[in-house]
């Protein structure tokens, strides 16, 4: 039977905590075998998570026409993103219905790494929300702090040295992506998000009480994952796949909301430096072969390929496909 556990990772906060070492199993066996997790223990607040959450709402309140005028565009993958935006890659057009608001690593506009990679800067914080920016940015520092403690226990898990993860993620080109999913009638097709995986190292996500998330099993099943009030899901992505060698794994995952209401939902995308190259620490597991991912081309190759009318090339790095 699978199924994705929930783990309170307090304990990951002492490496000499009587049960450091039965969590760190917990969570690689999680992470080896489904690919997602339920935590609780973060220390991260109900109140705190509450707080996004009315901003994330207030943010899609806007009027409509003011939301074009804070859109993403080409050069800078920052702002609203219109309901339809994104159609799935299979060919079958049909589009998301979800719309969203995309956050980056917050940077000033004289930062120095802006001259190595252009992709960092400032974000673009809606003007009709004044205090999301302060709320945005409070939780994005505590999601930081869980990402930290999780890299820590996957070092540990893994056999890897101490910090070798988490010395990838200074100055990260981590992200976060606000989201709005209408209501879907239960004789509708599509998806609020087409099945996926994430490309990035981490997923952190606090779930909206009103479901909706479904994660794809071994053997082909849909299941929903429990996770129980005040607590996180936590997903690996493509790129701890790759860097594990395969022990780690990079699952699919949707969204259908057919529960009658609005979803609000915030993920957190654990993303390393963009001088970053990916490619596995350890030796590859039989049949698991992947050409290793530079983290800037992966995220320049995302802004330009998310746009409808831009195709992938034989650089674009081989992430978040279902085809293997
Ligand atoms: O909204 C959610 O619960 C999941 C979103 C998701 O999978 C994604 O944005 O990659
Ligand atoms: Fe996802």
């Amino acid at each position: 039977m699978v199924s994705i556990p929930t783990i309170d990772i307090a304990p990951l906060n002492n490496d000499a905590h009587p049960d450091y070492d039965q969590t760190v199993r917990q969570v690689m066996d999680a992470c080896t075998q489904i690919g997602f997790l339920s935590i609780t223990g973060t220390g991260v607040s109900q109140d705190t998570v509450d707080r996004v959450r009315s901003t994330v709402r207030a943010v899609f309140a806007i009027d409509e026409a003011a939301k074009w005028d804070q859109a993403i565009t080409r050069e800078n993958y920052r702002g609203f993103i219109p309901m339809g935006f994104f159609a799935p890659n299979d060919g079958s057009g049909k589009a998301d219905k979800y719309e969203g608001y995309k956050l980056h690593h917050d940077v000033n506009v004289d930062a120095p790494i802006r001259q190595d990679c252009p992709l960092y800067g400032p974000n673009i914080w809606p003007r009709q929300v004044p205090d999301a920016r302060n709320t945005i940015l409070d939780y994005w520092s505590r999601l930081d702090s869980v990402a930290h403690v999780l890299l820590a226990a996957l070092e540990t898990g893994l056999g890897l040295p101490a910090r070798q993860l988490r010395a990838a993620f200074s100055d990260p080109m981590t992200n976060m992506t606000l989201l709005h999913y209408p209501p879907q009638s239960p004789d509708e097709d599509g998806y609020g998000i087409h099945p996926h995986k994430d490309t990035d190292a981490l997923t952190i996500i606090a779930p909206d009480p009103v479901g909706g998330l479904e994660v794809q099993t071994r053997d082909g099943g849909w299941i929903t994952p429990d996770c129980p009030p005040g607590g996180f899901i936590v997903n690996i992505g493509d790129m701890l796949e790759l860097w594990s060698g395969g022990r780690l794994k990079s699952t699919p995952h949707r969204v259908v909301n057919r529960s009658g209401k609005e979803r609000y939902s915030f993920p957190y995308f654990c993303v390393p430096r963009h001088d970053v190259v990916v490619a596995p620490l350890l030796p590859p597991l039989p049949g698991f072969d992947r050409p290793s991912v530079h983290c800037g081309h992966w995220s320049a190759e995302i802004w330009r390929t998310n746009w409808p009318d831009e195709a992938a090339d034989n650089t674009t790095p081989e992430l978040g496909t279902l085809s293997d």
